[in-house]
């Protein structure tokens, strides 16, 4: 494995406001990493120290084992960030150009607007005739003009309808089977759950999850299998078995609730117990990320 990102332990302050708090984490090549949180979590500063924006106040952050200020990681790094500033007077294809012009070994041109969806005629738009979808896009190929290895998106698909959505996210997965790691931001959880791999949970300006989607669901939510009550159902015994939590009957259907959905869904069946209109119940991430920032709020 090859780590593209080490932060040990970070912290950003300005003034007296910690934006990060002596944050680690560790990213390795080829991963595509959410990174959520509440508004203020430390998000976006976080995404500027990686990209050398700004310095760390403690701590240390380096991309492929370097300084992210080194033009050896700017030459490899790409982003696309909240705010898009061009150059006005230009069209997309001379911006475009423009950036590419800037690395060794930039993005074939052609492949370049097949994966950002440009159409022909936003190319010779100027930059500040642009709607906010396609400067959105413009700022996806800007991101994508040097052919970089780690790519970092801050709320992307912010102004983008669902088609541009869509496309966006499929051209991200391309992205990441060439090898690419993939960092970016999202207030969209169901982006996040379809898209990575890894979830940063950040809450002031700290890592407090940090797994798969499955896995941060099932650490915090709880999942149940229910069904329609009927008196044939034992529940004492449902209760007492060791994979079920808790047992409650809610709107005329019993819940069941338990880490292991597959045991107790085979217990009904093989106890026969003609059970009806069965609903599993598997815990979503807005849940999870609910709970997180809720507990963390009380501490
Ligand atoms: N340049 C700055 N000067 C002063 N305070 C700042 C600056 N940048 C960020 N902050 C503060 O640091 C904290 C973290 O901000 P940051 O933008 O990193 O959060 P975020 O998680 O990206 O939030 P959002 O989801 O709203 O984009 C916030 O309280 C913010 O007000």
């Amino acid at each position: 494995m090859e780590e593209v990102v080490s932060i040990e332990k970070a912290t950003k302050k300005f003034k007296d406001k910690t934006a990060v708090d002596e944050l680690s984490c560790s990213i390795q090549r080829g991963e595509v990493v959410a990174i959520l949180g509440p508004n203020g979590a430390g998000k976006s500063t976080t995404i500027l120290m990686m990209l050398g924006l700004l310095e760390p106040t403690e701590g240390k952050v380096e991309i492929f084992r370097m300084d992210p200020k080194e033009k050896a990681v700017r030459e490899k790094i790409g982003a696309m960030l909240q705010e898009v500033s061009v150059i006005d007077t230009l069209t997309v294809k001379e911006i475009i150009q423009l950036f590419r012009s800037y690395y060794a070994t930039p993005m074939d041109f052609e492949e370049l607007v097949a994966l950002t969806g440009l159409k022909k005629e936003e190319m010779k738009k100027r930059a500040d005739k642009l709607s906010g979808g396609q400067k959105r896009r413009l700022g996806f190929a800007l991101a994508l003009a040097g052919d970089p290895d780690l790519l970092f998106f801050d709320e992307p698909t912010v102004g983008m309808d669902i088609t541009a959505r869509k496309r966006f996210w499929d051209t991200v997965k391309a992205l990441k089977e060439k090898g690419k790691t993939i960092i970016f931001t999202t207030h969209y959880l169901q982006e996040a759950d379809d898209v990575a791999e890894r979830i940063l949970l950040f809450h002031k300006g700290k890592v407090v999850a940090d797994g798969t989607p499955h896995a941060i669901k099932n650490r915090l939510t709880k999942q149940s299998v229910s069904f329609i009550e009927n008196s044939e159902v034992p529940l004492d015994e449902i209760r007492s078995l060791a994979i079920v939590s808790d047992v409650y009957v809610k709107n005329n259907r019993v819940i069941v609730v338990t880490e292991q959905t597959d045991d107790v869904l085979a217990y009904l069946f093989e106890k026969r117990l003609g059970v009806k209109g069965i609903e599993i119940e598997k815990g979503r991430l807005d849940e999870a990320f609910e709970q997180l920032t809720k507990n963390k709020e009380a501490i």
